[in-house]
């Protein structure tokens, strides 16, 4: 009974939030590095505001039918970011998501033109840290040489200007969790005028 209870409080908790939030506009974008945590922590915060998570990397994989390293391999790093900026392009217009980005998105320019029709949230995380997230994962194809962590580190230094000059909202998530991460950046967003007390 008390289990029943608490997932009823859970649900309408869910349901009044997606209520609140059908006006989120301009859609929030997450940019940064792989392994930044812009999957884990927008589909965290897309739940927390009750709208959509839509990721671009997820979403280029399930137009394709198959998964990165393979697009990579057909096709290379040129018609993976081709096929990037088209789903990027349909997306960036949609109100009421989190988008989270691979973490070479920001590149083209024609993408960073893109991303300035959205809201957009820079997350931020060190050398190491980032490492440490995905140094187990084979599923990052430019991470797929001889030192993976010296070819990180050259991404970080060329990609981390862009960031910074793309982002209304700058995020470091080297220390503390999830929850006080989402936490953070709803406050942010208050600030932002992004969204209303209503949302949270
Ligand atoms: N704030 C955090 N603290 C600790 N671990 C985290 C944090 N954010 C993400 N992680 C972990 O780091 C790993 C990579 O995170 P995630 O896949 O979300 O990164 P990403 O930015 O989406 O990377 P990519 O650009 O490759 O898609 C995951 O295992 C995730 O659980
Ligand atoms: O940093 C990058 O360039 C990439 C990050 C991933 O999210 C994927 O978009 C892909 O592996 C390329
Ligand atoms: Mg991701």
């Amino acid at each position: 009974m008390l289990i029943f209870n608490q997932y009823k409080i859970f649900f309408t908790t869910m349901s009044k939030k997606q209520e609140n939030n059908k006006n989120l506009s301009p859609c929030v974008i997450l940019i940064g590095m792989m392994g930044a945590g812009k999957t884990t922590i927008g589909r965290a915060l897309a739940r927390e505001l009750g709208v959509e998570f839509v990721d671009l990397d997820h979403e280029i994989v399930r137009r394709c039918g198959v998964e990165i390293p393979i697009i990579f391999d057909i096709e290379g790093e040129e018609g993976f970011r081709k096929r990037e900026t088209a789903v990027l392009s349909e997306l960036v217009t949609q109100p009421n998501i989190v988008l989270a980005t691979g973490g070479g998105a920001i590149m083209a320019a024609c993408n960073q033109e893109l991303l300035k029709k959205g809201k957009v949230i820079y997350l931020k995380a060190s050398l190491d840290e980032l490492f440490a997230r995905i140094s187990k994962d084979t599923g990052r194809p430019l991470l797929q040489t001889e030192n993976p962590k010296q070819k990180l580190e050259q991404l970080l230094t060329l990609r981390m200007p862009i960031y910074e000059r793309l982002a209304n909202i700058t995020m470091e998530t080297s220390t503390g969790n999830i929850h006080t991460t989402v936490k953070q950046l709803k406050k942010a967003l208050l600030d932002e005028g992004v969204i209303s007390h209503e949302h949270c």
